[in-house]
């Protein structure tokens, strides 16, 4: 290791992040009833220009009305090169109670992005005297995004999650897709007369696992937009879980459990995990860095694995 270790991400579950825009008030008590570990209320792209006034009230009303459980909540607002974000900011820190817990910040470009919004959100807390500090969020989803990714993640102490954002990624990268996440028909490698799909999104997500993890934030999977093919959300989300991603977004409520499904370790790992753990405390005690577990060597280093995998299955109380 490093002189200089790796902090630890914040200690929550982030499995699935369920958005819904801020114009359909309607969607927030059934957002509040999902199994979505953390709620994204939307300012953003899926409200239209002359609705943001109102989803602005509308979220700012929600935020104290609605029983938001145990849930991360969080309210995405409009980017930094928009004419409303810094209203958004204002009345959401003046206006909206305390059980406010994010602020998601989109098409984050470099660190100074968060730093001007931080300075905004720091100036509101002590002015207005409030208790809960106001943690943030990014996307990455853009070419100045990726490139600064490490910066960014270096941005804040508020910062606590980064997410993928493909749709404006694809874009901002002039992609030849309109797909939102997952298989891309023309990224393929040919072997023998063969087609073999390859991962575009691949060397984005590790550049922000990386990120992520020297800074201590949690890497968090975007959207996957064809909400009826449950298989390409599955094998999108189970790519990024390997990576180590700790969660996904669902733009559906139907990808809730397709989410929290990939990203809670199985019963199977979490016994696997545990034994790991026994087995090298017992080589610890006879003085040996490593040992076999089912046949194949584990060591230190398989410690800090089998560590990942327990620490999860006990934020969800398996
Ligand atoms: C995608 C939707 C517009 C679909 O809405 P709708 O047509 O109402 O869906 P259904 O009829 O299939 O709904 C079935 C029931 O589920 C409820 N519902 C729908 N959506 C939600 C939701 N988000 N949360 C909770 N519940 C929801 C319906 O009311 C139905 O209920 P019932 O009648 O009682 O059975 C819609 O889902 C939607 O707006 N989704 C979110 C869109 C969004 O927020 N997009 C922004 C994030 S993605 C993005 O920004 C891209 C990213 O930045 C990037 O660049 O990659
Ligand atoms: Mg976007």
């Amino acid at each position: 290791m490093s002189f200089r270790t790796q902090p630890a991400p914040p200690a929550r579950l982030n499995r699935c992040q369920l958005f819904g825009p801020g114009s359909r008030e309607a969607l927030f008590a059934k957002m509040a009833g999902s199994a979505a570990d953390v709620i994204n209320l939307d300012l953003e792209d899926s409200v239209a220009p002359d609705d943001k006034a109102q989803a602005r009230r509308n979220i700012i009303q929600a935020i104290g009305d609605i029983d938001w459980g145990t849930k991360t909540l969080s309210v995405r607002i409009n980017g930094l090169d928009t004419p409303w974000w810094y209203r958004d900011v204002v009345d959401l820190l003046e206006q909206a109670g305390e059980r406010l817990d994010l602020i998601m910040i989109p098409k984050v470009g470099n660190a100074a992005d968060i730093y001007a919004v931080d300075a905004l959100v720091t100036a509101i807390e002590a002015a207005k005297g409030r208790q809960k500090r106001i943690g943030l969020e990014v996307i990455i989803e853009s070419a100045a995004g990726i490139t600064h990714v490490e910066e960014i993640a270096a941005a804040s102490p508020r910062l606590q999650a980064m997410s993928l954002g493909a749709a404006d990624f694809a874009a901002s990268m002039g992609m030849a897709t309109t797909g939102i996440g997952g298989t891309q028909e023309n990224y393929y490698m040919l072997h023998e007369g063969a087609k073999h799909w390859s991962d575009p999104w691949h060397w984005a997500q590790t550049a922000i696992v990386a990120a992520c993890r020297t800074h201590g934030v949690l890497p968090v999977d975007g959207p996957f937009g064809d909400f009826s093919d449950d298989e390409g959300f599955r094998a999108q989300a189970r790519r990024s879980a390997t990576l180590g991603m700790v969660g996904k977004w669902a733009i559906h409520p139907k990808q809730v459990a397709l989410a929290n499904e990939v990203f809670s370790p199985s019963e199977q790992a979490v016994t696997e995990a545990r034994e790991i753990l026994a087995a090298m405390e017992e080589a610890k005690r006879t003085g040996a860095g490593a040992t076999v577990y089912k046949g194949r060597l584990v060591d230190i280093a398989s410690i800090r694995q089998a560590q990942v995998i327990v620490r999860q299955a006990e934020l969800i109380g398996a």
